[in-house]
């Protein structure tokens, strides 16, 4: 049966043509690309790139198939995913499905025997943007009129509606630490490494009020990774002044991070193409030791603002560009990381950040 085609059309105009993989129809949403040579199933399952098209470096996609026990959320909230190589066979002993299966079951409408390599050379020089593909479609004039729709990511609030409904726990209920986790739209390995070290989590929807997560009576506060803009984000960076008001240990990772920026009054910003990968390069300005890292992020905090502020310390730094990727206060037990230390999929140098929060709140 011949394949049937697919088009991706960018904002700039840029157009590629390919085949479809996943399911006949079309999505768009802000192109973007992770340079990370596995774990795919990872990527498109991790809530923080909900409404983006994920580009895949990786040169053959769908080889080891899908995992249940491996996705970083219960299903995938990407708009849409780009690759070169597209395989439906698989081999993996426990894999429960096919990537195909997996796009298809779930809605998406992907673009495979795309030259990525070029593709991501021009996010690369152009900046991030949005796109479309389409099955539906192949006019451009159809596609410009789908592309139009498509939401600006700067000005974007996605967490309160990827975030769980109703609170839950993971880890022992017998545990002496319970760490309260706002899930922002949380990565399941990120609860798996807290549980992993005794901690028993409560994680509760983005909107809960402190109120409600005291009467809990969390030892500390955990802040989570997740998709859209932190700038625009009023209800969460006032949450977070209310959990840092309480002076219990706090880590947030990612987004997690950049909220707990906004609420000292650090500013974020909309980066030109952001960082995604699982090779990035970080210094601990403390330990003076460097760290491979995943990350995965479109915005970032001001540098300006990190260094003039009064009660902030820089801890970690990207040595490719010299952004901030970690603070803590100095007047608080509080710090987070622009990066991922659970790295899903990822090298594990920075896990110890999770031994740091466990050794903060048995100290505080
Ligand atoms: N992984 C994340 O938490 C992403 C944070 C934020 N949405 C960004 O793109 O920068």
């Amino acid at each position: 049966m011949d394949k049937q085609k697919a088009t991706l059309l960018l904002e700039d105009g840029t157009v590629f043509y390919g085949t479809l993989i996943g399911k006949h129809g079309t999505n768009g949403g802000e192109i973007c690309f992770n340079t990370g040579m596995t774990g795919y199933q990872e990527i498109y399952t991790d809530p923080s790139y909900t409404g983006q098209i994920v580009v895949t470096t990786t040169s053959h996609i769908g080889n080891y198939g899908v995992i249940d026990s491996e996705a970083e959320s219960d299903g995938p909230t990407i708009a849409s995913i780009v690759v070169n190589s597209f395989s439906e066979i698989y081999s993996r002993l426990d894999a429960t499905q096919s990537l195909q299966e997996f796009l298809e079951s779930n809605g998406i409408t992907g673009i495979a025997d795309v030259d990525t390599r070029k593709l991501v050379r021009h996010i690369r020089s152009k900046g991030a943007m949005n796109a479309i593909i389409s099955s539906e479609f192949d006019n451009l004039e159809d596609l410009q009129k789908e592309l139009d729709k498509v939401p600006d990511m700067a000005g974007l609030e996605l967490s309160s509606k990827v975030c769980t409904k109703e609170p839950y726990y993971v880890g022992d209920e017998n545990s002496t630490i319970k760490v309260a986790c706002v899930d922002y739209g949380i990565k399941r390995n990120i609860l798996r490494n807290l549980a992993a070290r005794g901690v028993y989590c409560k994680v509760f929807p983005a909107k809960t009020a402190v109120a409600d997560m005291e009467a809990w009576q969390p030892n500390a506060y955990f802040l989570s990774n997740g998709p859209g803009d932190p700038a625009v984000m009023d209800y969460a960076v006032e949450t977070v002044k209310e959990i840092l008001a309480l002076n219990k240990p706090v880590f947030g990772i990612c987004l997690g991070h950049q909220l707990l920026a906004e609420a000292v009054g650090i500013k974020t910003y909309k980066m030109h193409h952001g960082h995604r990968g699982i090779n990035h390069p970080i210094k601990n300005l403390n330990t003076g030791k460097s760290e491979i890292t995943s990350q995965n992020h479109g915005f970032n905090i001001v540098r300006e603002d990190s260094e003039n502020h009064p009660d902030i310390e820089i801890t970690h730094v990207h040595l490719n560009d010299n952004t901030v990727a970690g603070i803590k206060l100095k007047d608080r037990p509080a710090f987070s990381v622009q990066y991922h230390p659970e790295s899903a999929p990822g090298p594990h140098d920075s896990r110890y950040l999770f031994d740091d929060f466990i050794s903060l709140i048995n100290n505080n």
